[in-house]
């Protein structure tokens, strides 16, 4: 076959190049040219943790960034494709220079957690969260490494949260419903309103009244507003999306670094109300008129062995806990109850209501000491997994060697958890694990709830880093959903409506915690006089249980 004479072309000129390179000098420069541009690819694809074999790596990892492009925003869908894609439910990726393992299955989330539990019990440190926005105030639990002092803070923060305690917040409770419900009924008026404010508060009251015996009786109170605006930024600076720096330290070194001027003024911000409240305990404290409270008991050095850092550290972790948490879950249900298909299990919801209970007035007195309607603690338990509101949950780190199916995690190896996936997964919940739907909690007719085995789902974390304020959370959105569902009907605005997308309602998805997106209703009274009634009662057992 003759050669083209393109291709005659061609060889002669690599016969050219061939003739004229002196073959014992250029192959060690080859060579050295090589091992030095392989140096620096191993340096920018360098990882805190070397790549743990036997655990399926996400592939296409830039250098420098790692994977931290392709997750985007929003990292839980991302991985939740991956794990759908790769058909593998736990991989590794690189965060830059971090290594992370990701769990994403319910049965692998549960192993990670639960069976893994000790193991897992540590957090990652991170440059601006940690080495600048918490320089002051110290870490919060939630992102306390695990140590002692973090043991000590969890225990107190348990003695807060947990069961036995629960007792004493009833007038807590009975006051920011009833609150709500006034506010609501004040407000409304046959027209529509955004809910979502009126939850906020009820949450940051509740956790303010906890932590300093301190609440705020305006919806837009002007310390409400900079705790709840603040809490959110620094929130949006935890994420990895929003904040490279964490992951990639060249960063950090930028002149006029914006991430670390925001995080140095949200934390002066911070400072200052943290001050100002702990001001005031102390000026009740004098006054004789200081409600018990956690910063009170430690003020008045009752029994306590924690530092002045640490009893902030707490205080800060109970509020920063439940500010979005609570009405992000809460909001977001309101919204799905509001549709024409979730107005059904209003409907539902009332009726079990009066089943459970002789009127209404009794119900809304109950609703403080137990959460014995199966209805209504469905379409709590619903929300919590569908609006997994914490949908990456809070990072993870190996607190020690992990044996996962053979392969070794080692310690120090950051763990992140998805938990949208975990609660949305088919295999585990059923075809319908996308629908917004109380009653697969429930069985029989009248509805009971199915008894509860292990873990229902992943939007408290699980094991021993699990949220310490389930507990009062679950009670605060009962107790919140029965005095709604009683007062109104709730209807979706026709120009505003909720989005009830489990993902998309979120409408800042690099969050550590969901915002959702706003959205209006039209509240209908169920019977106004009977509302009245009860909230005269409530306001009756909760005058002057808490100052303003
Ligand atoms: C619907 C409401 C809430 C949700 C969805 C939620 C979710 C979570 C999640 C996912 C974690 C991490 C769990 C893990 O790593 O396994 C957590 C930790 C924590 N939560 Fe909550 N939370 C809620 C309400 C609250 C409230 C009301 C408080 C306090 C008053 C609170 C206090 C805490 C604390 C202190 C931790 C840190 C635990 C630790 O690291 O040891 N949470 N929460």
């Amino acid at each position: 076959m003759s050669l083209t004479y393109k291709g005659r072309a061609i060889i002669d000129l690599l016969s050219f190049r061939f003739d004229k390179i002196d073959i014992s000098i250029s192959l060690p420069v080859i060579a050295l040219v090589a091992t030095l541009l392989y140096a620096i690819y191993v340096l920018l694809t360098l990882t805190d943790k070397p790549k743990i074999r036997g655990i399926y790596e996400v592939p296409s990892a830039l250098p420098i960034v790692g994977h931290l492009l392709q997750l985007g925003d929003d990292h839980a869908t991302v991985c939740e494709k991956w794990w759908r894609k790769y058909k593998h439910d736990v991989f590794q990726i690189r965060l830059g220079n971090t290594r992370a393992v990701v769990v994403n299955s319910f049965d692998a989330c549960k192993e990670m957690l639960i069976g893994h539990q000790s193991a897992c019990v540590d957090r990652p440190t991170l440059y601006t969260f940690h080495g600048v926005i918490s320089s002051t105030q110290g870490f919060t639990i939630g992102s306390s490494p695990w140590d002692e002092s973090c043991k000590n803070k969890r225990k107190a923060a348990g003695q807060t949260l947990g069961r036995p305690a629960m007792r004493s917040y009833f007038p807590m409770f009975d006051l920011e419903t009833y609150c709500i419900v006034r506010d609501l009924v004040r407000d409304s008026k046959g027209g529509e309103l955004s809910i979502r404010p009126y939850l906020q508060r009820y949450a940051l009251n509740t956790t303010l009244t906890l932590c300093y015996g301190i609440r705020m009786d305006e919806v837009y109170d002007n310390l409400l507003r900079e705790v709840l605006e603040v809490g959110s930024a620094i929130s949006l600076l935890r994420s990895a999306s929003e904040n490279y720096q964490d992951y990639i330290p060249l960063l950090r070194y930028l002149p006029n670094n914006e991430k670390t001027q925001r995080g140095k003024s949200l934390r002066d911000r911070r400072d200052k109300y943290l001050d100002q409240l702990l001001n005031q305990v102390r000026e009740m404290i004098q006054n004789g008129t200081d409600k018990p409270c956690v910063a009170a008991a430690i003020l008045k050095d009752e029994e306590t062995k924690l530092s002045g850092v640490e009893v902030s550290s707490i205080c800060l972790s109970l509020v920063s806990g439940g500010f979005e948490t609570i009405p992000g879950t809460l909001t977001s249900c309101i919204g799905s109850l509001s549709t024409p298909e979730g107005q059904v299990f209003q409907d539902r919801a009332y009726e079990d209501i009066k089943r459970h209970y002789a009127d209404v007035s009794q119900a809304w007195a109950k609703s403080l000491e137990v959460e014995d309607v199966p209805y209504v603690n469905a379409i709590a338990k619903e929300a919590e997994r569908y609006y997994t509101v914490s949908a990456m949950s809070l990072p993870r780190k190996a607190h020690a060697d992990i044996n996962w199916k053979g392969s070794t995690i080692s310690k120090g190896t950051m763990i992140l958890i998805n938990a949208q996936a975990a609660n949305h997964e088919t295999e585990h919940f059923g075809p319908d694990a996308g629908t917004f739907n109380p009653e697969r909690w429930l069985q029989g007719n009248p509805p009971e709830e199915i008894p509860s085995t292990g873990i229902q789902h992943f939007s408290f974390g699980a094991g021993s880093r699990a949220c310490s304020g389930q507990l009062i959370a679950s009670r605060l959105l009962y107790t919140a959903l029965l005095r709604l569902i009683c007062s109104f009907r709730i209807v979706a605005s026709e120009s505003e409506p909720p989005n009830t997308d489990y993902v998309d309602y979120n409408q800042f998805k690099s969050a550590l915690v969901a915002i959702p997106r706003d959205f209006k209703v039209k509240l209908v009274p169920r019977d106004a006089d009977v509302t009245m009634e009860c909230m005269r009662e409530a306001e009756a057992r909760t005058r002057d249980a808490y100052v303003d």
